[in-house]
């Protein structure tokens, strides 16, 4: 595990990005998994400009999104569809047909999960995957005590993570209760992972992860049996944690 530590927020998204530009730029067919949340806001703003300033190109990258809610139109402004096309797709030049979000409105939402990871295993599997972490270790929506045998699933969320999402509803009776994740296992088998933190909020959930025992309770400990994850963390993701020394810098 690799640790780049940050003064803020702004660095981090441009660590992020500069880090996803330069995997694009050696493997332009890259398959791309993408997350959604406040935290990734900005790292996708930089890489709208990259793209404007310098053409990086998006015609042959594939994206696998992580999870998707159950239930809502894709054009609810709470949708993680909407999220990323107004966050990211509409400017830059992906090919729609090679973006993939899981279908929270699907009749069939078993046979979306196991058809969502066939086509990850058609492409060969994720490169790089983009990832947030929840305040309660949850990593895509595998909420704590998920197994980490999961492949992508239909979840119950849990009231802290519906609280915490809560922010971006008008009220917390209209968060869904349910959605779509890709699990722990197929998180796992990305070739490489990019973590990214910032802010006090989840400085516990952090110091958990670098010096926590790997446990299903807190599902981003997993991450310590992967030999390629790179978190980038700001300042105050880090307070009050001691890194320890076999974290690699
Ligand atoms: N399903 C998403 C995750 O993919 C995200 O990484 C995490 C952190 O969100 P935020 O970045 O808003 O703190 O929680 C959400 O519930």
């Amino acid at each position: 595990m690799k640790l780049i530590t940050v003064k803020n927020y702004t660095d981090m998204s441009k660590t992020a990005a500069d880090i996803i530009v330069e995997h694009i730029h050696k493997h332009p067919q890259l398959v791309l998994g993408l997350a959604t949340g406040s935290t990734p806001i900005e790292t996708y703003k930089c890489l709208i400009e990259d793209h404007k300033q310098n053409q990086t190109s998006y015609q042959e990258v594939s994206t696998f999104n992580l999870d998707e809610y159950i239930g809502l139109d894709p054009l609810n402004q709470n949708s993680y569809h909407y999220y990323m096309k107004s966050n990211f797709f509409n400017y830059i030049n992906i090919p729609e047909q090679k973006t993939h979000i899981p279908n929270g409105e699907a009749i069939d939402v078993e046979k979306e999960c196991e058809d969502y990871e066939q086509q990850i295993a058609n492409h060969d599997g994720i490169d790089l995957q983009l990832l947030g972490l929840g305040s309660n270790g949850h990593i895509g929506f595998n909420e704590p005590g998920t197994s980490f045998k999961t492949a992508t699933h239909v979840v119950n969320l849990t009231n802290d993570t519906r609280q915490a999402n809560a922010r971006f509803f008008d009220n917390m009776e209209i968060v869904p209760k349910k959605a779509i994740t890709m699990g722990i296992d197929t998180i796992m088998k990305s070739k490489e992972i990019l973590l990214l933190v910032s802010g006090e909020n989840k400085s516990k959930a952090l110091a958990r992860l670098l010096h926590g025992q790997i446990d299903p309770t807190f599902p981003a400990s997993v991450l310590n049996q992967h030999s390629q994850v790179t978190i980038i963390s700001d300042y105050d993701a880090l307070q009050n944690t001691v890194v320890p020394s076999s974290i690699l810098l």
